[in-house]
């Protein structure tokens, strides 16, 4: 589904991805894991396409990212951290405005909108102006707007920051959903429990490089994932 080969990204002189190769196979929920600053949301910028990274290859169902930018950005959606959205806009504009974006026919953005409003308890805040919601808020729209793309791949920044707990109930069901559908989801998150709890694949992250990469029950074996974490932070001083 993703694949992601000698990734390097510097910003003048500071490297923030170092030839990162990664591979997302479909039906996984994959936890990016790293310390501030490690390149977790560069990785995920520049697999979007919205950062044009210095080195490597990113491919998203076999679309070069570079090469075919709008084929692999029709499969895919990507979440920032802090969604920017057009503030004078309602939310029920901003839907209907990447509705027709993605060509989504009438009915069914219709009833997708109302579908996954109702599941983000947003329906009633949807005739306001972006501009008066809250950072929750403002991250619910956001979802909304993907789910509704139904993407292939789903990456996401730090997506439970802020999320309400129902919300973020809420976003774990549509995940794994999406994966069961045949998708995948990369998201970054400094919540351990919730990155071992819920993901089939982790990838961890340090200083650029990645540093171990595989399946959940295999990265962390018998201890929990922020041991694991901690152990590898601890090593590498
Ligand atoms: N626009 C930029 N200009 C210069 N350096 C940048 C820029 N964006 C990020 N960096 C640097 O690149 C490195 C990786 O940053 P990045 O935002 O990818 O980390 P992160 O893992 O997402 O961190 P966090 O967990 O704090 O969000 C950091 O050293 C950061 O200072």
């Amino acid at each position: 589904m993703l694949q992601i080969s000698h990734l390097t990204h510097r910003f003048g002189s500071k490297v923030a991805v170092d030839d990162l190769t990664l591979a997302v196979p479909a039906g996984s929920i994959t936890g990016f894991i790293g310390h501030n600053g490690a390149g977790k949301s560069t990785t995920l910028r520049s697999v979007a396409g919205i950062l044009p990274f210095t080195a490597g290859t990113v491919t998203v169902e076999g679309h070069d990212v570079r090469a075919d930018p709008i084929a692999a950005k029709k499969v895919m959606a990507f979440l920032p951290d802090s969604p920017d959205l057009y503030d004078f806009m309602t939310g029920q504009d901003f839907l209907g405005f990447v509705a027709d974006l993605f060509r989504i026919p009438g009915p069914e953005r219709r009833a997708r909108i109302a579908r996954y409003a109702q599941a983000y308890g947003l329906e009633e805040e949807l005739g306001d102006v972006i501009g008066s919601y809250s950072h929750g808020m403002k991250q619910k729209l956001a979802l909304i707007s993907a789910f509704m793309r139904r993407p292939r791949l789903l990456l996401l920044d730090e997506p439970f920051v802020g999320l309400d707990p129902v919300a973020a109930h809420t976003l774990k069901g549509h995940l794994r959903r999406l994966c069961d559908d045949g998708g995948s989801v990369l998201f970054s998150t400094h919540v351990l429990e919730v990155a071992q709890a819920l993901c089939d694949d982790l990838a961890i992250i340090r200083r650029g490089r990645l540093v171990v990469s595989g399946p959940t029950a295999q990265v962390t074996g018998d201890s929990s994932l922020e041991e694991v974490f901690l152990e590898l932070q601890e090593s590498a001083r």
